[in-house]
């Protein structure tokens, strides 16, 4: 098909692209799930503290609680309580209560002397030097009854489900996840277990979108094709009919304009509508984005390197939009070239695989790393980010200001 001959609507810039894409994806309905299955998924209710914390005085240290008013010199131990134990009772002067670190106090106005202070001559007790602080943690001094402890949309990380479970929050409602279906297509791939034969190549695509996708909390299905329409027809037939939803149907390969690449005419087949079909950005140009009711199909170009771009570019943009991400397109940051970037100007904006890193005075450094085609992939054996280079962009010096997006958190 000649480039011309393309509806207006089908060459989009990334930018377009993602906000095209963020629109298309709105926040999946939340769903309550077990603390052990929350982690890493946004918080769709805000939680506030069901009572005070802690919720009644407790002994910060192992020791003895006395009375703070008390002058004796010598005290006579008539208890001896452990975490759990609940006896209350009003002390005297004179009288003490061993007591365990996260006990109950048995009274107010009791200060407690920690082990190290104390000659313990078994039911009698000296102390050596009366400490100036109480060593109590004192009920509600964590939070009160009532306060809003965590946020609506934050990410449940571990120590966020640690103070749930302390709450007795624990089925918290987040973000239902989408189902994810992945295709790969291709007469010439074979298991990456298995030696190609002449013409045939190992398919790298199917294990890059599992981990990404893994990588975001999802457990994705996964089906190897060949690029033969009706068997691929076959496999979507279930989603065709409506008898099982699939948020984002992801189709690796067929995305461009050959004879074998079907995967425009298969989506509009099942019912989908081609809402993108070309992007002015490289790798990735032929990217087709469509839609179906509440279904997104994303057929990605089967060159590796194009496949990796559009995985985190424009599918990590869907994910975030469907989870709720204040802002799902993706977080472009701006750091500085180690080295030498040799770019040919190009009339469409150039993706770039990189590796970056943080200088000591916290500057992004980043390193552009080798690639001839989009079918290489000796470059993502280290790359951790994708460098942005707008149209026309020629060669670039060490410390030109480039814009990137990194993959990871940490460099
Ligand atoms: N006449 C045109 N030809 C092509 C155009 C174009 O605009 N006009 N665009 C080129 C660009 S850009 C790309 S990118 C590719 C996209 O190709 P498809 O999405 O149709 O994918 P395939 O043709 O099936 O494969 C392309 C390439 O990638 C290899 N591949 C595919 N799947 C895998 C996999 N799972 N693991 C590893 N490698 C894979 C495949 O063997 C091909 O070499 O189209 C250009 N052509
Ligand atoms: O998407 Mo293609 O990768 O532009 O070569």
């Amino acid at each position: 098909m000649q480039e011309s001959a393309q509806p207006p609507h089908t060459d989009w810039d990334a930018d377009a692209v993602c906000r095209q894409i963020a629109a298309l994806c709105p926040p999946l309905e939340p769903e309550a799930v077990p603390l052990h299955q929350a982690l890493g998924r946004r918080l769709r209710q805000s939680i506030t503290a069901p009572e005070d914390l802690p919720p009644f005085d407790r002994s910060a240290m192992d020791g003895f609680a006395i009375r703070r008013d008390d002058p004796a010199s010598r005290w006579v131990v008539v208890d001896r309580l452990r975490a759990g134990d609940w006896r209350p009772r009003t002390l005297q002067p004179g009288q003490a209560v061993a007591i365990a670190t996260g006990a109950a106090l048995p009274c107010a106005g009791l200060q407690v002397i920690p082990r190290e202070f104390v000659h313990d001559l078994g039911n009698i007790i000296e102390i050596r030097e009366r400490p100036p602080l109480d060593y109590i943690r004192r009920r509600g001094e964590d939070a009160r009854a009532g306060d809003e402890l965590v946020p609506h949309g934050v990410i449940l990380q571990p120590g966020t489900l640690a103070l749930l479970a302390s709450l007795g929050h624990t089925r918290p409602q987040v973000t239902r996840r989408p189902t994810v279906w992945h295709l790969t297509t291709g007469s010439e791939l074979v298991d990456p277990a298995e030696t190609p034969g002449p013409g045939q190549i190992r398919d790298s695509n199917s294990i890059l979108v599992q981990t990404f996708c893994a990588n975001r909390g999802l457990q994705i299905r996964q089906w190897r094709l060949p690029e033969e329409e009706p068997v691929v027809a076959r496999i979507l037939e279930p989603a065709r009919r409506g008898d099982v939803l699939v948020d984002l149907l992801l189709i690796s390969g067929g995305a461009s304009v050959g004879p074998h690449d079907f995967t425009r005419n298969l989506l509009e087949q099942c019912g989908y509508e081609v809402v993108i079909a070309r992007v002015r950005a490289r790798p990735g140009r032929p990217l087709i984005v469509a839609r179906r009711g509440r279904s997104l199909a994303i057929g990605l170009p089967g060159n590796p390197l194009a496949h990796w771009v559009c995985l985190h570019i424009y599918v990590d943009c869907a994910l975030r939009a469907w989870e709720g991400a204040p802002s799902p397109t993706p977080p472009w940051k701006t750091g500085l070239l180690t080295r030498t970037l040799d770019a040919a100007p190009d009339r469409f904006e150039t993706f770039w695989p990189a590796r970056w890193c943080l200088n000591p005075e916290g500057r992004a450094l980043l390193e552009p790393l080798p690639w001839r085609s989009s079918g290489d992939l000796t470059a993502l054996a280290t790359a951790n980010a994708i460098l942005r280079l707008p149209p026309q962009t020629g060669p670039l010096t060490p410390s030109a200001p480039v814009s990137f997006l990194p993959l990871n958190l940490q460099p």
